[in-house]
């Protein structure tokens, strides 16, 4: 029977191999102690299996508190468990709950990260995956390749008008823009009714598109509950978008599943709280494990951070986590890689020298609104920028012959994030 198989990092004050068989007894068929009825047959088949473990370094203190240590040591170790799909077939949810549940919970870690998890050939049958993808957001946007999807951030995140987000709307537009969207802060607002907003915004996009024909995408953030979601879906498909923003971790698996499945929008993932998921070295989930997850929930772009950000993640971890989502596996389609946060064009140079992509889509909200022209020249700022980088051109030669990418450098180019 095929086996899903999950890496974890994990940290244990006791012997390595004893809290991997804890885990695994756990997180399947068993308990604290030995129940009637759990059989060396039903083991058999429902047991959860250490398959590997590897040994690392052995600390003095504990990653996080819960549990002290009976010798002083706390072992770290890389272990590989697997379950059999007859434990929960192809359900989401349930896998999550195997895979990242109670086990976050058991005494015997001090640490514990979900790295990695191999999915069996059956589950590329059972799940779609990505409708778009890369290929079919640039054919929405009319970007062939060569460059990334340009993008922004509507910002002020929240408090415009309908009439006023139009209006950068259409400046953005007329600019070519090839992307824009609500931020995740902003869905309905006492001045800014959704409705509303799809109406002003898809009124100056339809007309840009009849006029060049090329239609700007823009991400509507749907996120709400599951009835005025699957509304605001049908509105903005009416509307003729192209795209629905959701933040994942506020919709989970089964809202995200559920409007993927649509298929009619390119949807655009937010990962908005992936810092409480992630942000410490031992506990939660890496990037590489979390984007299948949304990849098998059928997401057509997914948020990484960027070089550079403004948030605390690295720029090491900022190019694994673009080199999953292009990785195909598991379902044979890659996920747009979403570069966004702190960006203004200057890490072009260096997302291209790191990535040797433009399967990007690359968004600056402050980047472009900001920009001492106002926002239509922090679109042109943003196109010289990734022409430079592409044409291997050095940030400070791309400066000297690009005016508004100059002044880009002139007002964002001291800023420095700092970082551990
Ligand atoms: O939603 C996002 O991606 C952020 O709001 C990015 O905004 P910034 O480009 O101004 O950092
Ligand atoms: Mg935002």
């Amino acid at each position: 029977m095929e086996r899903i198989t999950a890496r974890y990092y994990i940290e244990t004050p006791y012997a390595v191999e004893k809290a991997a068989a804890v885990l695994a007894g756990e997180q399947s068929s068993g308990t604290f102690v030995a129940v009637p009825g759990e059989t060396e047959e039903l083991k058999n088949q429902f047991a959860a299996q250490v398959e590997h473990i590897e040994h690392l370094e052995t600390v003095s203190e504990p990653a996080i508190p819960g549990a002290s240590s009976p010798d002083g040591s706390y072992r770290r170790a890389m272990v590989d468990v697997s379950w059999s799909v007859e434990n929960f077939g192809h359900n989401l949810p349930t896998l999550v709950s195997t895979l990242q549940g109670n086990l976050y919970e058991i005494t015997q870690f001090t640490g514990l990260k979900l790295m990695d998890i191999h999915f069996p050939e059956s589950y590329a049958n059972s799940y779609r995956g990505p409708r778009f993808g890369i290929d079919g957001c640039r054919s929405l946007t009319g970007v062939t390749s060569g460059r990334p999807l340009l993008g922004t951030i509507i910002k002020p995140s929240v408090g415009l008008t309908p009439a006023q987000t139009a209006e950068i709307v259409d400046t953005l537009a007329q600019a070519g823009i090839d992307f824009i969207k609500d931020d995740e802060l902003m869905t309905s607002t006492a001045n800014s009714r959704f409705e509303d907003r799809v109406d002003a915004v898809m009124r100056v996009i339809n007309r840009h598109a009849d006029r060049t024909g090329k239609k700007v995408m823009y991400a509507f953030n749907i996120s709400d509950e599951l009835e005025p979601m699957l509304r605001k879906y049908e509105y903005v498909l009416q509307a003729g978008g192209t795209c629905a923003m959701i933040s994942l971790n506020s919709v989970g698996l089964t809202g995200a599943k559920r409007i993927c499945d649509l298929g009619e929008l390119a949807i655009h993932g937010h990962r908005n709280g992936w810092g409480m998921l992630n942000r410490h070295p031992l506990l939660g989930i890496e990037f590489p494990a979390y984007q299948k997850l949304w990849r098998l929930a059928g997401v057509d772009q997914l948020h990484v951070n960027g070089i550079q950000n403004k948030f605390w993640e690295s720029d090491d971890s900022v190019v694994r986590s673009i080199a999953s989502c292009l990785d195909p596996a598991p379902l044979g389609k890659p996920v747009l890689p979403v570069v966004s946060s702190g960006q203004w064009g200057g890490q072009a140079f260096e997302t291209y020298r790191r990535t040797q992509t433009t399967d990007l889509l690359y968004m600056a909200g402050g980047g472009i609104m900001a920009h001492p022209g106002g926002p239509a020249a922090g679109v042109t700022a943003l196109q010289q920028a990734w022409e430079g980088a592409v044409t291997g051109l050095k940030l400070e030669d791309a400066a000297r012959q690009y005016k508004e990418f100059r002044q880009s450098v002139e007002k964002f180019g001291k800023l420095q994030f700092s970082r551990a």
